[in-house]
């Protein structure tokens, strides 16, 4: 499955001009506030006509469509539940014309709502809303999922409560899902592919791995939250808390690790928590020390510089100061080691999605 989107809107002062693919599986499109993500989704649910518009499934023709032929699920920030109605009704009301009514015990299952059925929407925690809004989406037998910021009403628990669910959803369903956030936490756990949109425009688009350890990324994602999401498989739990991963370069050793060993997770390495060395470190209390090559160097605009490294084939971002560039000499080729402190990645996301 593949969507294409193609689309030019103008509104007042704001100019939205985009194109991009969004394959199987996850589809974030993640920019700032303003930076045009629910225009872009509402144009392809068909709640806004775009000024012009090439839309695509599979190569069908789709924003010629009427809203209701698209076939599409949308879950919005609010869960929007019917609140005079049960939850059973609420997923009824979704799957009246039948086409999902069959799956309707797997996906009240998938996302543990089978205890909420015969509660109004007013009774139930924000994360149980959302799961129901979910089930609701999932019963009109959709082609396409769009989630518009669907956590951001949630505190952090409810969160935590929640991403289970997406993950599955994710692996069980099959049903392509365009993920608005602007939580990199969220999307580096969740997403296989990311659109980063600024000021109305695409400013880079592809894989979530490679997207994340673009340089050219980190004045859009922040600088704090920049950094590279890696696959590792968990390897052991030492009796002293700290667990063992693999990555492509080597094991490294970090903290709070929940998942089994033998499961493959997403780490997270944040930018500003890789320290690099021109030799191999000795006397360190930090004891992820991996080899590395000098992919990139970007210069920031103010005293940082985001450097690309290649360890073993994966990509890590590292963000030093230009100062350091300059001391240490540092330039593309260069062989080095980065240095990951365990901490700072147990504080990252770490997911059991592979
Ligand atoms: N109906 C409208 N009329 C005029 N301007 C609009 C309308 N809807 C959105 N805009 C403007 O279009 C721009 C993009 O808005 P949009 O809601 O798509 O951004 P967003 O990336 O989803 O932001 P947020 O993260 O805050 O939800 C903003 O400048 C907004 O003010």
């Amino acid at each position: 499955m593949t969507l294409s989107v193609a689309l030019r809107h103008r509104f007042g002062g704001f100019d939205l001009d985009v194109a991009f693919e969004a394959g199987p599986g996850v589809t974030a499109l993640f920019g700032r506030s303003g930076a045009g993500k629910t225009t872009i989704v509402n144009a392809v649910a068909g709640l806004l006509r775009p000024d012009h518009a090439q839309i695509t499934l599979d190569g069908d023709r789709f924003d010629t469509l009427p809203v209701h032929r698209r076939r599409v699920g949308y879950v919005f920030q609010d869960a929007r539940l019917f609140p005079h109605m049960t939850v059973a009704d609420n997923l009824d009301y979704a799957s009246r014309y039948g086409a999902r009514a069959r799956d309707r015990p797997r996906i009240i299952e998938m996302l543990g709502i089978g205890a909420l059925l015969d509660r109004r929407p007013a009774t139930l925690s924000g994360g149980e809303k959302q799961r129901v809004a979910l089930g609701r989406a999932l019963l009109s037998n959709p082609r396409l999922l769009l989630m518009d910021e669907p956590l951001a009403a949630l505190d952090g628990p409810r969160k935590a409560e929640i991403l289970p669910y997406l993950d599955r959803l994710k692996a069980e369903t099959g049903v392509p899902i365009l993920y608005v956030s602007h939580a990199v936490d969220e999307v580096a756990r969740l997403a296989d592919h990311m659109v980063l949109l600024s000021g109305g425009r695409v400013a880079r688009a592809g894989p979530l791995f490679d997207v994340m350890a673009d340089p050219a990324a980190v004045p859009l994602l922040g600088v704090r939250e920049a950094g590279a999401v890696l696959r590792a498989r968990v390897v052991d739990h030492g009796e002293d808390g700290l667990s063992t991963l693999q990555l492509a370069a080597g094991p490294v050793q970090l903290l709070g690790v929940q998942a089994p060993v033998g499961a493959e997770v997403r780490l997270r390495v944040l930018a500003q928590d890789v320290l690099l060395s021109l030799t191999e470190p000795q006397g360190l209390s930090a004891q992820n020390i991996l080899p590395v090559t000098i992919r990139a160097i970007r210069a920031g605009d103010g005293p940082g510089a985001a450097i690309a490294l290649d360890a073993g084939g994966d990509a890590l971002l590292a963000r030093v100061t230009g100062r350091a560039v300059q001391r240490m000499g540092l330039v593309e080729g260069q062989s080095l080691f980065a240095v990951i402190k365990a901490t700072s990645v147990a504080q990252s996301a770490i997911s059991a999605a592979p």
